[in-house]
């Protein structure tokens, strides 16, 4: 695992429980994985030059931790091991181009609220599910993990534009109100989400994939009549922690989409902007 966040956690949690031997791969050192309360006997590994030798690796920083993540890539991959790549956006693959890896490659999303609470503890709010591609590495993929029903889909493109929708509003709108999901339901809200998501179906649907304006009324729908208002969304946790947001893999990213169409985006334009206007404390 390279990431020892609440994804990272999470899914060494469920590696483990699978009967896997698992190595986190860390930036900030900690002592003890612990998800949910409960120790995860994973072993946790500090430097690129001591990587293991893996049968797969699961990439898990935020999108644009990538980069720094390098070391690792390369100390780990053997060129046989698959590169699971779990991330938010539509640009997995996109993010590890020129790092020159030669392990096959495996987009995937993950639906799962899940909080980093402090270095090595990891919160879990809600179940987890994960979507892969039929194909390649995916074949083999769900026998990886217990605990987490993984789907493989013919049309990963589709599937993870679906998923940007449903961080198009949720994350920005907690990350810049400082709110939990409940912010959701305050006046006008409802409705800027909706103005959200109706620009980004249209770029969606440009970029190839097959969603419709009922796939994003169908998520507003679910926001508007229920959820957990506890929850919060992973840009949400990082504003709270001071730590930069992944706001450029992720409205940045359809603002560029959206760019290149010709589609006009003036919701998530604004959105963007401030976004782009905060100050984290945390960088490393
Ligand atoms: N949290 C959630 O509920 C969900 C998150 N996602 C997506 O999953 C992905 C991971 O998010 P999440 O787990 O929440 O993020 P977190 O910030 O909780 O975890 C990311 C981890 O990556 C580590 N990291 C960053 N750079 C490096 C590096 N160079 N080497 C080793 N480790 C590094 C961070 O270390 P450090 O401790 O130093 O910060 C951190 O522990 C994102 O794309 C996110 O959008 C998707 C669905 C839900
Ligand atoms: C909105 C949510 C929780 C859905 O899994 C998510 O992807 C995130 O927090 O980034």
């Amino acid at each position: 695992m390279i990431g020892g966040g609440a994804i990272g956690g999470i899914l060494a949690a469920a590696a483990h429980s699978a009967g896997h031997e698992v190595s986190v791969c860390v930036r900030t050192p900690f002592e003890r994985l612990v998800v949910d309360g409960a120790e995860v006997p994973a072993a946790i590994v500090t430097d690129p030059q001591d990587a293991p030798e893996v049968d797969w690796i699961l990439l898990t920083t935020k999108v644009q931790d990538v980069a720094s993540a390098a070391p690792w890539l390369r100390g780990l991959d053997n060129g046989r091991a698959p590169i699971v790549l779990v991330q938010n956006g539509v640009e997995h693959e996109e993010s590890v181009s020129g790092l020159d890896l030669r392990g096959p490659l495996l987009p995937a999303l993950i639906y799962v609220s899940a909080e980093r609470v402090r270095p090595g503890q990891v919160v879990r709010r809600s179940p987890a599910a994960m979507i892969v591609p039929a194909e390649g590495p995916g074949e083999r993929f769900p026998e990886l993990l217990a605990e987490i029903k993984v789907s493989r889909t013919a049309d990963f493109r589709t599937e993870a534009w679906r998923k940007m929708l449903m961080n198009l509003a949720a994350n920005p709108i907690t990350a810049l109100t400082l709110r939990r999901l409940d912010v959701l339901h305050e006046p006008g809200v409802p409705e800027l989400a909706a103005a959200v998501l109706g620009e980004a179906v249209e770029v969606a649907r440009a970029e190839g994939t097959t969603l419709t304006q009922a796939d994003a009324d169908k998520l507003i729908n679910a926001y508007n009549s229920g959820g957990d208002p506890e929850n919060g969304t992973s840009m949400l946790y990082d504003r709270l922690a001071g730590l930069p947001t992944e706001h450029e893999h992720i409205t940045g990213a359809l603002v560029r989409a959206a760019a290149r169409h010709g589609i006009p985006t003036p919701q998530n334009q604004t959105l963007l902007t401030l976004l782009r206007a905060i100050r984290p404390s945390q960088v490393h």
